[in-house]
C-alpha cells in the first residue's frame, strides 16, 4: 500500500502539486489521468523518489520514503518495477540479458539461477523462445512485454507505469494493459500508471485519480466516472465523441 499525504512539490516559484492526498492498495492498477501539464509526471517521479517532496509524505507499507536510510533506500529500490514509455530496453542486448538486468544489478544469485527466475517471467509475459532475441527483432507489443518482464523479474511490491501503451495500435494497447492488470492481482502489487489513454480508463481503471493543475480534483473506478458529474472529469474524460456516445448509452441503460 502507498499513502500519499497533503504532497506538494514545485520548482522555483511554481507550484505543481499542491497537496495531493490519496491511497494506492496492493492487487489495484491505479491510474493517475489528467490534462498535459496538470502535474503526473511530478507526481509518479514523486512516488519512486526522483523528486523530493517540500510537504508531505509518501509512505510505503507504513515506510516513509524520505526517512529512509541509505540501506533502506537500497533495499526500497529493489522492491519496485518499471515500465516506462517507448519500453527503453537496451538495444544491443537480447531479451534475456534485458530482463536478467537487474538481478545482475541487486542480486548474488548464480547465473542458473537467474536464467531460471527469467524464463519464469518471460514463460509469464508470453514470450518464451525470444529469450536470443534483440528487441529490434521484437513487435512494439512485443517490447512492452520484455519491458513489463523486466520490472516484475525482482517480484516487486511497487509498480510504477508511465504510459506504457504509448505507440501501440488499440488491440494491443488492451492486451498490454490487461497483463499489467493480471499481474498486479496474481502478485498483489500495488501498481501505479500514469496514462492518456482513455480506453485504459474504462478497461482497467480499478482506481483512478484525476489531477486538475496539480490537485486531486477527483478519485473513483471507471464505473464511478461513468456517473460521476464533476465538470472537469465529464469534459477532459469525454472529449471524443465516441467516448460521450458510451457514457450516454450507460447512463440511458441505468436509468
Ligand atoms: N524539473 C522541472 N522543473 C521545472 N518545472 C517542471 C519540472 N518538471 C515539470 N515541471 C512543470 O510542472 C508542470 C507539470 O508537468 P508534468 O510533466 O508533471 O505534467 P504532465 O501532467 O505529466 O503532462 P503530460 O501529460 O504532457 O506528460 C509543467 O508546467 C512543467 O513545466
Amino acid at each position: 500500500m502507498i499513502e500519499v499525504k497533503n504532497l506538494h512539490k514545485g520548482f522555483g516559484d511554481v507550484q505543481v502539486l499542491k497537496g495531493i492526498t490519496t491511497t494506492f492498495y496492493p492487487g489495484k492498477t491505479n491510474l493517475i489521468i489528467g490534462q498535459s501539464g496538470s502535474g503526473k509526471t511530478v507526481f509518479l517521479k514523486s512516488l519512486i523518489g526522483l523528486h523530493t517532496p517540500e510537504k508531505g509524505t509518501i509512505s510505503f507499507d507504513g515506510r516513509i520514503n524520505t526517512n529512509f536510510t541509505e540501506e533502506e533506500k537500497q533495499e526500497w529500490r529493489q522492491e519496485i518495477g518499471m515500465v516506462f514509455q517507448g519500453s527503453a530496453l537496451f538495444d544491443s542486448q537480447t531479451v534475456e540479458d534485458n530482463v536478467m538486468f537487474p538481478l545482475k544489478m541487486f542480486t548474488k544469485k548464480s547465473h542458473g539461477e537467474m536464467l531460471e527466475r527469467v524464463n519464469v517471467v518471460l514463460k509469464r509475459v508470453k514470450l518464451e523462445n525470444s529469450n536470443d532475441k534483440l528487441p529490434a527483432e521484437l513487435s512494439g507489443g512485443m517490447q512492452k512485454r520484455v519491458a513489463i518482464a523486466r520490472a516484475i523479474v525482482m517480484n516487486p511490491k511497487y509498480l510504477f507505469c508511465d504510459e506504457p501503451n504509448s505507440g501501440l495500435d488499440p488491440r494491443t494497447a488492451i492486451v498490454i494493459d490487461k497483463l499489467i492488470q493480471e499481474i498486479t492481482d496474481e502478485y498483489q502489487i500495488t501498481t501505479v500508471i500514469n496514462t492518456h489513454d482513455m480506453n485504459s480508463v474504462m478497461e482497467i481503471g480499478e482506481k483512478i485519480v484525476f489531477l486538475n493543475k496539480g490537485k486531486k480534483e477527483w478519485e473513483g473506478t471507471s464505473e464511478d466516472i461513468f456517473e460521476t458529474e464533476n465538470e472537469a472529469v465529464v469534459s477532459f474524460v469525454y472529449s471524443s465523441n465516441l467516448f460521450k456516445k458510451v457514457r450516454e448509452a450507460h447512463l440511458n441503460k441505468t436509468k
